[in-house]
């Protein structure tokens, strides 16, 4: 939450001339409700199950970069969805990121009286689940989001099969 996928994968999109979805932005579109609202109206349990039907359907599609939320990690079942492409764990400080947010009221799970311990603990939940991604991108301080995703590209190649020469 709050390290830059959204911002990031939108560039990615652009740089790689592939289409561009974030999951949240698609849920909020096709219910007509905020993030926050779906938190507070029908549960996270509820925003989960959407969040699992948006990524079941985008997965499908080739030449497209897919943002998604942070707890997309948490259903077991996203895991297939998600390992039809390349997954890339983008990483920063919890510091960085709570300075990020600091201002946002847009994330319902840090609506929290202790925001930098919540995601302390969200981060600490969330690690090996985090982990199983193919890439592994740790965010630098003052890196902007267009070195990241120039950082992202540079690194596909090596975690793509390399090709067997006959
Ligand atoms: N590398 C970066 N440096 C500075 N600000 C950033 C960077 N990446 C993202 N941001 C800002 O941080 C906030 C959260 O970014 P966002 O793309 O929404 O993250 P996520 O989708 O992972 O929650 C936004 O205000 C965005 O402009
Ligand atoms: O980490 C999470 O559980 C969440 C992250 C958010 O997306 P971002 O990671 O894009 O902020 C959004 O899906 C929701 O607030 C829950
Ligand atoms: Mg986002």
């Amino acid at each position: 939450m709050g390290v830059g996928k959204t911002t990031i994968g939108r560039l990615l999109a652009k740089e790689l001339g592939y289409g561009f979805v974030d999951t949240d932005n698609v849920i909020a579109q096709a219910t007509g409700k905020s993030i926050n609202q779906l938190f507070t109206e029908e549960g996270e349990t509820a925003f989960r199950k959407l969040e699992s039907d948006v990524l079941s359907q985008v997965c499908a599609f080739t030449k497209l970069t897919i943002s998604t939320g942070g707890g997309i990690v948490l259903r077991l079942e996203n895991w297939g969805y998600l390992h039809h492409g390349l997954i890339v764990w983008l990483d920063a400080p919890v510091e960085l990121i709570y300075n990020r947010l600091a201002e946002d009221s847009t994330r319902p799970l840090l609506q929290d009286a202790d925001p930098k311990g919540k995601l302390r603990s969200l981060l600490e939940q969330r690690t090996p689940l985090y982990s199983q991604a193919d890439l592994h991108i740790i965010e630098r301080e003052g890196e902007t989001p267009e070195d990241l995703a120039k950082r992202i590209l540079e690194a596909i190649p090596s975690v793509l099969k390399t090709q067997v020469s006959h």
